[in-house]
């Protein structure tokens, strides 16, 4: 596809009834669901976590607590599923895989001048190649948001389809920042941009800018997955990131992504929730639903 073919067909995809995606996002919000369903819910959610952290401050050591976090999230209960990835800065990839080791939990890493998306494609190729050296299993690549808005949507499409070579076997994440991109027509443009550029997630945001996740964002993100699933047969995943910190909110996106994309979706493999602090909430109304009694924070460790 030509890059005047790829503008025409980003541009002539139907505009997002913004109204009519804030309704249904709020609708599915306020379902409730029942007790029984809320424990498979939540054992759901905790597999689905890429636990965070993404600070300059990091160390070694945090790393390592967050790595035993996520394989046994409540040490004194077994019963609790792992997550599904740990998320860290390309610098910590090799001490994330070094304390995963047997756990057959995934190292993502975020790659390509995170938070910014700002550096030349060489240093971004560098940046992704070093991570997946060291042992990431998944990149989280964020895009130019620049040159999105600027209108340079092939500059765009060809980092994505070259960092898509430079990740190998590593599964590709594709940040969008959607915070940024202002409106849903875009969310939808660059969802589809990503897709057939080879990503094979689209996430939201970085977590860095406000607002992050949102419940009509994800929406039409999960309508374009569902789409081109459609369309060409290919499955790509979804991942909302940023801001996610409770279990109602977790449970929200559970309800979205099964009457949007579907209940195929449903799935560590197809949907992930990218946060730094949601597994503490979850642990604690999970131990809440099976013994009636509220643990409070102080319970469990930090994230
Ligand atoms: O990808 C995940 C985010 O960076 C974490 O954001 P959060 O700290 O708001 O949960």
């Amino acid at each position: 596809m030509s890059g005047s073919e790829l503008r025409a067909f980003l541009l002539g995809l139907p505009g997002v009834d913004q109204v009519g995606v804030e309704e249904r996002a709020a609708r599915l919000a306020s379902r409730s669901i029942k007790t029984s369903a809320k424990a498979e819910a939540i054992d759901l959610a905790i597999s689905m976590v890429d636990l965070t952290t993404l600070e300059g401050a990091d160390t070694p050591g945090k790393v390592r607590a967050l790595c035993a976090k996520a394989a046994h999230p409540d040490p004194s209960d077994p019963g609790v599923p792992k997550v599904a990835a740990v998320c860290v800065y390309p610098d910590l990839v090799g001490v994330a895989v070094e304390a995963l080791e047997g756990t057959g939990i995934v190292v993502a890493s975020v790659a390509t001048s995170f938070p910014s998306g700002r550096a030349p494609l060489e240093a971004k190729l560098a940046d992704t190649r070093a991570a997946v050296a060291a042992g990431a299993g998944e990149i989280d690549m964020v895009i130019d948001r620049g040159a999105f808005l600027a209108g340079d949507l092939v500059k765009v499409f060809e980092e994505i389809v070259a960092v898509r070579r430079a990740c190998g076997p590593a599964h590709l994440k594709v940040i969008f920042e959607t915070g940024e991109l202002v409106t849903l027509d875009n969310v939808r443009r660059v969802s589809w941009l990503a897709m057939r550029a080879g990503a094979d997630f689209i996430k939201t945001s970085t977590g860095k800018v406000a607002p992050a996740a949102t419940l009509p964002v994800t929406l039409v993100m999960l309508e374009a997955v569902r789409d081109f699933h459609a369309a060409t047969g290919r499955r790509v995943g979804v991942k909302p990131a940023g801001g996610i910190r409770t279990t109602k909110d977790a449970i929200k996106y559970l309800v979205l992504v099964n009457e949007t994309a579907g209940a195929d979706w449903l799935s560590p493999e197809w949907f992930r929730l990218g946060a730094s602090s949601l597994l503490n909430d979850l642990l604690m109304q999970r131990r809440k639903l099976s013994t009636g009694v509220y643990s409070g924070p102080d319970y469990f460790s930090l994230d």
